[in-house]
């Protein structure tokens, strides 16, 4: 077959993925691994516990509370349980009414007691625990979509690092597992473990001797360390088999999404996508398989030999010491039971390490994804850190560039380069040039969605900067290529053009006439207060064209409601040639006296412009009237006559088929 069957990689971005895949999993030096667990095991826990109010004092405070008592119970339970052994054999030489069979029934019943708490204890120890994984997750979320919000312009958000780690964390959020509220659960969890520990070992040190309870403790956090050195390793993998997971992602979604279902099966590509999605998964897999068995078995195997060997000296030096009399049976009976406790305790906790150790990369994913929009943020010049004004200014003269250059954050080409462009007011200045020319990214400037790295923007000759960015913004009523089709009212969706205004309906329904809606929309059972996605009850789905008069009519109501300069970028793309041609028509008579900026590729639009600027190379090539760029003959008149001549070809078919099938007809 001619396509590659080589799964591609993706960049994996920077931040926790980039960083910790870039890094080498190999032996590294014993000083470079005492700092990364220094990093990543101390400093990433103290992070993470710096959450633990967000989830409220109280609930942490119970569910510490609930923690300190399963572990010092289990520990009650063997001391109580081995009391009962201990009074056995004086129970059946004292019979049924003896004190040592009394004091055994009262040690049984205080066991059953402790256990029975135990039991109760560990599901309110898991609600609460989830309880304060939500809580924090929730204020963690609001955060990050604070801080997604925050920038004035889109730099940041665009950043393809900041996009990465985004991605990373938006998956944790979503799992619902495994997020830094789960880890921030799971550490209070440990207090637990580690508490019937120490209590363990304090049990073996008074029945026996404390450097038995020395060594047994050694052993077991030894154990301990490796199992969760090698969880945080396999972690590690994941980075590495991430672009391989994300791909497979991609490949499902294509292949089971409605989005992409048309263009699949059109094109044949249903076989491709599933069979590149096998390969894709089953490539991730075996990666895995092959690290943990590299990371978890031969280590596994080495400290399982180690707990063995410690506990059979614990029971040795026991059995010793009750053959020879030096401890009861209820002491014999603690020491095993404990010794056997204590080195379970080095394994891994289901109720704690993993969803710690992946909370914790979550929250570093989250704080890459912070400390990346700062980044970025400081890198492109804000409009904030300008003395704002706040007054809005009545555009009379015109909207200028001067001089103003631009790349995109992280490239270095010059998209815009010294661009000098007058927008007269009250006139429509059409704006053209090949794909790429950079017309859109004029219109992120000219909306401060990024700010030039050079010149500047006037109104009337005050520098846009000056102004307060909300001011600015309302000043701007814009229709982008990519306009946004918000699941809401159709009401919602024209009045959202001026949010900062109080919905005016008459307003709604003017500019909804305008566009040439009304009658469809008012023939829908619930008019303006349909929603407009088909995923609601009651709610219609508009096709393409009926969008993008609603984005127009969205715009027009900002223009009804104060916003000066009207900007459509590609605004009738999706409009069938007579409808654009009827909109051409009507929105000269609409904006009359508006200064608007009109960007299309269709010449038959751009011809009713007063005024014509090509852009080429980052700046401007030709302006004029649609007449003085014909009579230059440059790349305007160039492009309208090879346009138009395709156009009339076109025509001319569709002449002779409408001919053709009403000629059928009759
Ligand atoms: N977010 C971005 N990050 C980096 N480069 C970008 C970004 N957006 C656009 N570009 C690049 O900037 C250049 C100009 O893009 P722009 O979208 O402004 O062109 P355009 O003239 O509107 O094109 P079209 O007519 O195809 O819509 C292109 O080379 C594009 O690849």
């Amino acid at each position: 077959m001619w396509w590659s069957r080589k799964p591609f990689s993706r960049r994996s971005g920077s931040g926790p993925t980039e960083e910790a895949s870039s890094l080498s999993l190999a032996v590294s030096g014993p000083r470079k691994q005492i700092s990364r667990w220094w990093r990543e095991a101390v400093l990433g826990r103290l992070r993470v516990i710096r959450c633990i109010p967000q989830g409220g004092l109280k609930l942490a405070f119970a569910l510490l509370a609930v923690n300190i008592l399963l572990g010092l119970l289990p520990v009650a339970f063997i001391v109580a349980m081995s009391t009962v052994i201990g009074k056995v054999p004086d129970a059946v030489a004292g019979g049924g009414d003896s004190s040592a069979t009394n004091t055994l029934t009262r040690f049984f019943l205080l066991a059953a007691a402790i256990f029975i708490l135990q039991e109760v204890l560990t599901p309110v120890q898991t609600l609460l625990g989830e309880l304060m994984s939500r809580r924090i997750d929730g204020h963690l979320q609001s955060n990050l979509i604070a801080v997604a919000l925050r920038s004035e312009g889109i730099g940041p958000i665009e950043d393809p690092a900041a996009l990465d780690a985004l991605d990373e964390v938006s998956r944790y959020f979503e799992r619902r597992m495994d997020t830094p509220g789960a880890a921030c659960a799971g550490m209070l969890a440990l207090v637990a473990r580690y508490l019937r520990l120490i209590g363990l070992l304090a049990l073996i040190t008074m029945v026996s001797h404390l450097w038995l309870a020395v060594a047994l403790g050694s052993a077991v956090i030894t154990f301990r360390i490796g199992q969760r050195g090698g969880l945080r390793i396999f972690i590690r993998i994941f980075d590495k088999v991430n672009p391989v997971f994300r791909r497979t992602r991609y490949l499902r979604e294509v292949a089971m999404g409605p989005r992409d279902a048309k263009e699949l099966r059109i094109f044949g590509l249903t076989a491709w996508f599933s069979e590149q999605y096998a390969a894709s998964y089953s490539a991730a897999e075996r990666q895995v398989v092959r690290e943990r068995r590299r990371v978890y078995l031969w280590p596994y195997l080495g400290y399982t030999a180690v707990g063995l060997a410690s506990t059979s000296l614990v029971y040795v030096f026991l059995a010793n010491d009750a053959v020879e009399g030096r401890i009861s049976l209820a002491e014999l009976a603690i020491g095993l039971q404990a010794a056997a406790g204590a080195v379970l305790l080095g394994s891994q906790y289901p109720e704690a390490d993993t969803q710690t150790l992946v909370g914790i990369r979550a929250f570093e994913a989250l704080e890459t994804f912070e400390r990346r929009i700062a980044e970025v943020e400081r890198s492109v010049s804000s409009v904030s850190s300008r003395q704002a004004m706040n007054t809005t200014p009545n555009l009379r003269r015109n909207v200028c560039f001067e001089n103003v250059s631009f790349s995109y954050p992280g490239s270095n080409r010059l998209v815009l380069d010294h661009l000098n462009l007058e927008l007269p007011a009250g006139v429509c200045t059409a704006v053209v040039g090949l794909n790429g020319a950079g017309k859109t990214t004029l219109v992120k400037i000219l909306t401060g969605l990024y700010e030039p790295i050079a010149g500047r923007i006037t109104l009337d000759g005050t520098d846009m900067r000056a102004l307060d960015i909300d001011t600015r913004r309302r000043l701007v009523s814009v229709v982008f290529q990519d306009f946004v089709r918000y699941q809401m009212s159709v009401a919602d969706n024209v009045a959202f053009g001026a949010v900062h205004k109080e919905k005016d309906m008459a307003a709604v329904r003017d500019a909804i006439q305008r566009v040439g809606l009304l009658d469809f929309l008012d023939a829908l059972p619930h008019g303006f207060d349909t929603v407009l996605s088909r995923s609601y009850e009651s709610g219609v789905e508009l096709s393409g064209g009926q969008w993008q008069r609603i984005a127009i009519a969205r715009s027009l109501y900002a223009l009804d409601k104060g916003a000066q300069l009207l900007i459509l970028d590609e605004p009738t793309s999706a409009l069938d040639v007579r409808a654009e041609s009827a909109f051409f028509d009507s929105f000269v008579e609409m904006t009359r006296g508006v200064t608007s900026v009109l960007i299309s590729h269709r010449f038959s639009s751009v011809r009713r412009a007063d005024r014509i600027v090509v852009i080429d190379g980052g700046h401007v090539v030709e302006q004029g009237t649609h007449d003085e760029l014909m009579s230059m003959g440059g790349d305007y008149a160039r492009l309208f006559n090879l346009q138009a001549e395709r156009f009339a070809r076109g025509l001319t078919a569709e002449g002779e088929i409408d001919s053709a099938r009403f000629g059928g007809a009759q």
